[in-house]
């Protein structure tokens, strides 16, 4: 597939949001912090997961989360999200606290947290095969202003991902994995966020149509939003984000330049 960059003026899907509350967060703060964690710890049941980890992300920034498989990368997108079953320390979006003890039971404040700017794209594909592309797609553009500028986010999505011009009427059932990924994606771009967290965007698909996944992924304009994008293979990271965090057994274990490698930098 090819990747292409949105026409010149539909730049981003944030951007565009600034009369609303997670639009009016980010524009309201450029170029400052979109997603800030700090001691954050959370598993499931019984079992805890992640540990005591601090991040902090950008308006504007692109940033790697890489790890092998089993790790944790999943586990701090749904903490982030409020989906994990219980967690500890802070988890602050645009400026406001989102995180808690999950004592009442995962998902319980999770749409508040939708609402305030957070994006999630989940590992695997997570669409209903009898529904159209479109559908998927309208789907994404679940607040009652990216519902009215429906027309206009999917037209950036055509542009993201020009394959689903094509396809727009036929069921996701019907159509190749690489294509159910991009709805899936497209989906989530839908929205009308200021944090994207992408998880494993390449997983199970052949490396050429993994890379363009990931080319497409690059080529979206992030204006004042931020991406978090969750790969086990470094390799498609290196050189195209602003960062590359490593993930290990729960912690965050580095942080290097894309360019530079990975190195164990702030090892906790
Ligand atoms: N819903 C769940 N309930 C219980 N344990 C879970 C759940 N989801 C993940 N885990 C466990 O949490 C640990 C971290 O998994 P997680 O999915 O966060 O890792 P990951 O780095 O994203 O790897 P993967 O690529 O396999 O998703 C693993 O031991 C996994 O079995």
């Amino acid at each position: 597939m090819s990747a292409a960059r949105p026409p010149e003026g539909a730049h981003t899907v944030v951007a565009e949001g600034a009369g609303t509350p997670a639009g009016a967060a980010a524009a309201a703060l450029p170029r400052s912090e979109v997603l800030d964690v700090k001691g954050l710890s959370a598993g499931y049941g019984p079992m805890r997961v992640l540990h005591d980890l601090d991040l902090s992300v950008q308006a504007g920034e692109r940033v790697g989360l890489v790890g092998l498989n089993g790790h944790g990368k999943s586990t701090l997108f749904y903490a982030i999200a409020g989906l994990t079953g219980w967690q500890r320390g802070s988890v602050r979006l645009n400026g406001h606290e989102v995180g808690r003890t999950r004592s009442q039971g995962p998902g319980r404040y999770t749409h508040l947290i939708v609402r305030r700017g957070l994006a999630l794209i989940p590992q695997g594909d997570e669409i209903f095969h009898g529904l159209t592309v479109e559908e998927h797609l309208d789907s994404g553009a679940f607040t009652p202003r990216a519902w009215r500028e429906r027309a206009q986010r999917k037209e950036r999505v055509l542009a993201i991902f020009p394959p689903l011009v094509k396809l727009m009427r036929i069921a996701v059932g019907r159509l190749s994995g690489g294509e159910r990924r991009m709805v899936a994606i497209g989906r989530g771009l839908m929205a009308e966020a200021s944090l994207f967290l992408v998880d494993e965007p390449s997983l199970g698909l052949a490396p050429k149509i993994g890379k363009g996944v990931m080319d497409a992924l690059m080529s979206v304009d992030l204006g004042l939003s931020a991406m978090v994008i969750a790969e086990q293979n470094l390799a498609l990271l290196e050189g195209r984000v602003d960062r590359v965090i490593g993930m290990h057994a729960g912690k965050l274990k580095g942080e290097a330049s894309a360019h530079l490698g990975f190195q164990t930098t702030r090892e906790k």
